[in-house]
């Protein structure tokens, strides 16, 4: 086998699972421009994996806007809370974590966002969390001390499940620079699935880069097979 078997998979959530960050580009987006600045995809790259507060101090650097933290991050709520409702799984995500589930392979989901934000966005996919044995909301959990690259997040939540596996038996799925480097530095191996525009450079400490969750292989890290 090409790649070292694992037992366990943890998932990253925007971006990977969910097609929230083209959502979230578009409230950042909307805030700049009120103030005259130009969001652009060099930022975002820059910001994938951060938690909420983490993004908003970037861009008020990055862009010299004249907002608070909270300013700018109450602007963006008010936008979130319409775009939401209207989140989809991305292309493959139901069928491979269902599948996972289905075989009892335990997984779980490790996300920088808040409870609030996973609540909003889950509004209408409720029963997919169902398939998770815990979810770890980096900016709502204590545990978890810093924001991706750190490792915090991923550490935090393979020690969460019932048999605590070793960091090498685990398995991360990301979309984002930063998670990539959060999952390497915990001793993971992670497949990423980037955004197209992602600079691959950049990625070449992932285990494996995908298109899309569609073209995965389970058995390639000795996990069941589809039927
Ligand atoms: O309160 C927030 N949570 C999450 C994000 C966004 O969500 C992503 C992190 O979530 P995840 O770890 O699930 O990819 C970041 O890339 C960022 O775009 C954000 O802006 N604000
Ligand atoms: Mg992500």
């Amino acid at each position: 086998m090409q790649f070292k078997k694992v037992t366990h998979v943890i998932f990253d959530l925007d971006g990977l699972l969910i097609d929230s960050e083209k959502l979230y580009t578009e409230a950042f987006e909307t805030v700049c421009s009120k103030y005259g600045k130009i969001f652009t995809w060099e930022i975002k790259a820059s910001l994938l994996g951060f938690q909420g507060y983490e993004c908003a101090d970037k861009i008020i650097k990055e862009l010299n806007l004249p907002l608070t933290r909270e300013e700018f991050m109450t602007e963006c709520q008010t936008i979130y809370e319409r775009v939401f409702k209207n989140v989809e799984l991305m292309p493959g995500a139901q069928k491979l974590v269902e599948h996972l589930y289905r075989k009892g392979v335990p997984i779980a989901l490790a996300t920088s966002s808040s409870q609030d934000s996973v609540d909003m966005k889950m509004q209408n996919h409720k029963s997919f969390l169902n398939y998770f044995h815990h979810c770890i909301m980096g900016s709502s959990d204590p545990d978890v001390t810093k924001g991706k690259p750190d490792p915090a997040i991923f550490i935090v939540c393979a020690s969460r499940f019932p048999d605590k596996p070793a960091h090498e038996n685990c398995l991360v799925f990301e979309d984002a620079i930063n998670g990539v480097k959060a999952a390497c530095a915990a001793n993971m191996q992670v497949v990423a699935v980037p955004d197209p525009r992602i600079d691959r450079e950049q990625l070449k400490n992932a285990t494996l880069v995908l298109n899309s969750l569609e073209e995965f292989q389970p058995e390639l890290f000795g996990l069941p097979n589809y039927d």
